[in-house]
C-alpha cells in the first residue's frame, strides 16, 4: 500500500501536506503526531473516506477484507443493539446485512467475546457499557472479520492499562498472522516497545520508517514545534507540487 505525495485540504487549508511512503503488507505501524497533525485524515485517506486534493493511495487490499476501527467519538453507540449483535455485525461484508447467521459463526462470535475478556456480555446494549468495555467489542467485532489490512484510530483512547495491555496482544496476534495493521496512537513509549514501524506526522511527513529511526529527539522536536493552528494568511497549497 503506497501513499504517493498525498496532499488533503479542508476548505483550502492543507492537514496533511505531500506525504509520501508505504506500508508493506503484514507490517504493524504507529501514526504518530500531535493533535491537529493529520493522522486521522491519513487513515481517513487510505479508506477513500475523505476527498485527496493531490496524489493518489495505490492500496490493493480489496474493501471488503478491510477492518476500521474509528475514534470512539465518531461512533454513536445510541443505537439500541446487544453487545452480541453488534460483535456479529463483523459479519455483515461476508455474510450481507441480512445473510442467516450459521452455528459455526455464533460459536466463533462467542469465541471473540471471550478472547476480549468479556464474557456474560453478550445480551447487554451497548449503551450500557464503559467506553473500555465498548473498545473491547469493536476488537471482538474486527476478529470476525478476517482483515488483511486493520486501521485502529487512536484504539486506546479512555481505556484503562488492563485493558490497553489485553488489546495490544491481539494487535501482536494479528501482526503474527501476517494481517497488515496500522494505529493513530499517542503514547510514544508503547509505539517503542510494540510497533516495529512509524510515521510522524505534522501536517507534512516528518519521518517514516523504523520506530528507532523515526522517534528520535530531533524528529519528535520538528513535530512539537508544528503550530496547531491553521494560519489564515499561509500562501495557496499548488496541489502536486512538492514541498
Ligand atoms: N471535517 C473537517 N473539516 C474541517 N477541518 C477538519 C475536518 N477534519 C479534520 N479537520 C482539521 O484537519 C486537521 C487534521 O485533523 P486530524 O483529525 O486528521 O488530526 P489528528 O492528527 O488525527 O488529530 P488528533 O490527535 O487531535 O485526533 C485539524 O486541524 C482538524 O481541525
Amino acid at each position: 500500500m503506497t501513499v504517493h505525495n498525498l496532499t488533503v485540504a479542508y476548505r483550502q487549508h492543507p492537514a496533511l501536506h505531500h506525504i509520501s511512503g508505504s506500508f508493506d503488507p503484514g507490517s504493524l505501524t504507529a501514526i504518530i503526531g500531535p493533535n491537529g497533525a493529520g493522522k486521522s485524515t491519513l487513515l481517513k485517506s487510505l479508506l477513500g473516506l475523505v476527498r485527496i486534493d493531490s496524489g493518489h493511495v495505490d492500496i490493493s487490499v480489496p474493501r471488503k477484507r478491510i477492518a476500521y476501527l474509528p475514534q470512539q467519538a465518531e461512533i454513536d453507540r445510541g443505537f439500541p443493539i446487544s453487545v452480541m449483535d453488534c460483535v456479529l455485525l463483523g459479519y455483515w461484508q461476508s455474510a450481507g446485512l441480512f445473510g442467516g447467521i450459521s452455528k459455526e459463526m455464533a460459536e466463533k462470535a462467542d469465541a471473540a467475546l471471550h478472547a476480549v475478556g468479556l464474557n456474560g456480555f453478550a445480551e447487554r446494549p451497548i449503551g450500557s457499557l464503559s467506553a473500555g468495555q465498548f473498545q473491547r467489542v469493536l476488537f471482538a467485532r474486527i476478529l470476525l472479520q478476517d482483515a488483511e489490512l486493520i486501521l485502529l484510530d487512536e484504539p486506546f483512547n479512555a481505556v484503562d492499562a488492563k485493558t490497553t495491555e489485553d488489546l495490544l496482544i491481539i494487535i501482536q496476534t494479528w501482526h503474527t498472522q501476517q494481517r497488515t495493521v496500522i494505529a493513530v496512537l499517542h503514547d510514544n513509549e508503547q509505539v517503542r516497545r510494540y510497533f516495529p514501524q512509524s510515521v510522524l506526522l505534522a501536517r507534512r511527513l516528518v519521518a517514516w520508517g523504523d520506530t528507532a529511526h523515526v522517534l528520535t529527539e530531533a524528529h519528535l522536536r520538528l513535530a512539537k514545534n508544528m503550530p496547531e493552528a491553521q494560519d489564515p494568511n499561509a500562501p495557496f497549497c499548488q496541489p502536486g507540487v512538492a514541498a
